[in-house]
């Protein structure tokens, strides 16, 4: 296929989140740019991950509702699961979304997009399937791939992963899950609930390391009313005979077994070594805070960084890597308000500082949702709403655990964008009841502790004594 452009402004490698959008930005900022992708333009997310997995859950949320439902006086019955009905759902949602990530949408924006396997040959030509292609710059958004643990016989067992659990066409009787961590506890749960026999084994002490640890525990119990077995500590040695053996003897017989153990940057094939890109020690490329990489004309955004892998983030960085190349604008990928939300149920949602205990001299005000009224109305209080606030009262982070909480996380994350303190939330009119009413009780928790200060009391004091005293001059 011919080129419109003898040099293209930027070439961008990878057509998921990070490469569509910092393509988009590049031609809206008046750039010409050349998209390559070598499977299908909408990465990940679209095809593997967060839409499919979001799809599954519902179908699986259904399931876990129609049983709770018992509790409020409800009798569905024992629900009945058709697999393949569910994988059509997860089909169709696909198809929904795909319209607006297709080739044709992105040209229509401007975009060339070519397909085809991408290789650097000099740090300003870009080979398509050995067709050499130039360009003035480049983003690198090639994303990652699952990795594959060496577990002896692992290998003989057709392991599932992220890519490819959504072929299956029949639900497994028994699947074992190695690795506790968001792919592992969200299709864990929804698999346990759609009639799977799931057991999670996790090396870390616990799931969900990089949550704080009373929302692990929340999610663990949930799994286990849904008849999950979470064994965290513990590490697979072998498998053999569709057995799977761990460190300390025990054994788990499956049918299926699917990996999320992390994700490794996808560069193989790309010739990074030979442009001056460099790449870590986990293989991912590395950036600088303005999301350029060890070559001046290259940057990077997505997956395949060290940045959270979050669609939004990958989203957002190929943005900002894509208008610093363009513009020459020195924008810093930031990573302080990245909110990050585990789907499952409850959902577990964080922003910013999540661990009370990572700084000295910052306060955790933490409701319980055994109080929070809209919780207590659904029969669903098994979570939390976490403020955490710097020594003035600044929001820097929070989590939330419950249901929807990915949706209550966005007003956390706008009060720290904002810098806003506990009293700008607390101030703020909630509509009642609400799962934000967590958070917004927690700032007037916050809020009245500062009113109980001494200094604030002597304050309060004076000022009504000062009052006293003028209503009886005005008598
Ligand atoms: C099961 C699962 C669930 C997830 N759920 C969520 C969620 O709910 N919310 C969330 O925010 N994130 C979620 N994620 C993470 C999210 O999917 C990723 O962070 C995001 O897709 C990364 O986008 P990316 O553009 O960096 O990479 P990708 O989407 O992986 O895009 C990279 C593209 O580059 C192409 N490519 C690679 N090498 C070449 C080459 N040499 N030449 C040409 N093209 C190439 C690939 O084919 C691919 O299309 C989930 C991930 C998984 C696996
Ligand atoms: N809701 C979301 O936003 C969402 C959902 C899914 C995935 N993702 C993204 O995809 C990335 C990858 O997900 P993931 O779940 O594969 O990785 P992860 O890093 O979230 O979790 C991997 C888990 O596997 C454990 N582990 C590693 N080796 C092991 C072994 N040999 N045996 C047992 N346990 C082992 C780790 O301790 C860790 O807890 C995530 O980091 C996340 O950024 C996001």
């Amino acid at each position: 296929m011919s080129s419109t452009h003898d040099v293209h402004d930027l070439v961008v490698v990878g057509g998921g989140a990070a490469g569509m959008v910092a393509a988009k930005t590049a031609v809206k900022l008046g750039a010409s740019a050349l998209l390559i992708e070598s499977a299908r333009t909408g990465g990940d997310c679209l095809w593997t991950g967060c839409v499919p997995s979001k799809s599954l859950l519902a179908a699986a949320h259904h399931v876990a509702a129609a049983r709770r439902a018992t509790s409020l006086g409800v009798h569905f019955g024992e629900p009945a699961v058709d697999f393949a009905a569910v994988m059509n759902h997860v089909r169709s949602a696909i198809s929904a979304i795909e319209p607006i990530d297709t080739p044709e949408a992105l040209e229509s924006e401007g975009i060339e997009v070519r397909s085809g396997h991408a290789e650097f040959s000099t740090g300003n030509t870009v080979l398509v399937d050995g067709d050499p292609i130039r360009c003035r710059q480049a983003v690198i958004a090639t994303g990652a791939s699952p990795v594959l643990p060496p577990i002896p016989g692992l290998a003989d067992h057709a392991p599932l992963t992220s890519e490819t659990i959504w072929d299956i066409e029949d639900l497994p009787p028994r699947l074992l899950v190695i690795g506790g961590g968001s792919i592992g506890c969200e299709l864990g749960q929804a698999f346990a609930r759609l009639g799977s026999t799931v057991t999670i084994v996790e090396a870390a002490p616990r799931i969900l390391m990089g949550e704080p640890e009373d929302a692990s525990r929340i999610v663990a119990r949930s799994l286990k009313n849904d008849g999950a077995t979470v064994v965290a500590g513990a590490s697979v040695e072998s498998i053999a005979d569709s057995r799977a053996r761990l460190a300390d003897g025990t054994v788990v017989d499956f049918d299926r077994v699917l990996v999320s153990v992390g994700r490794a940057a996808r560069t193989s094939g790309l010739r990074l070594e030979e442009i001056g890109v460099r790449t870590n020690d986990r293989g991912q490329v590395i950036v600088s805070p303005t999301l350029r990489t060890t070559n001046p004309r290259i940057w990077a955004a997505g997956d395949v960084t060290p940045l959270p892998q979050f669609t939004h983030a990958a989203g957002s960085f190929g943005s900002i890597a894509a208008s610093n190349a363009v513009l020459g604008l020195r924008r810093k990928a930031g990573t302080t308000g990245i909110p990050r939300v585990t789907y499952t149920d409850p959902e577990v949602a964080s922003v910013g500082v999540s661990d009370p205990h990572e700084a000295s001299r910052l306060t955790a005000h933490t409701i319980s949702h055994d109080h929070l009224d809209r919780a207590i109305t659904e029969h669903s209080t098994d979570g939390f709403s976490r403020l955490i606030l710097d020594r003035k009262s600044r929001i820097i982070g929070g989590t939330v655990v419950s249901p929807r909480a990915g949706e209550t996380i966005g007003e956390v994350t706008l009060a720290v964008k904002l810098g806003l303190r506990a009293r700008d939330l607390a101030a703020t009119m909630h509509p009642y009841p609400t799962y934000n009413d967590g958070i917004w009780n927690a700032a007037l928790a916050d809020t009245r502790e500062q009113l109980e200060s001494p200094r604030a009391q002597r304050a309060m004091g004076a000022l009504s004594s000062l009052r006293r005293g003028w209503l009886r001059i005005a008598r």
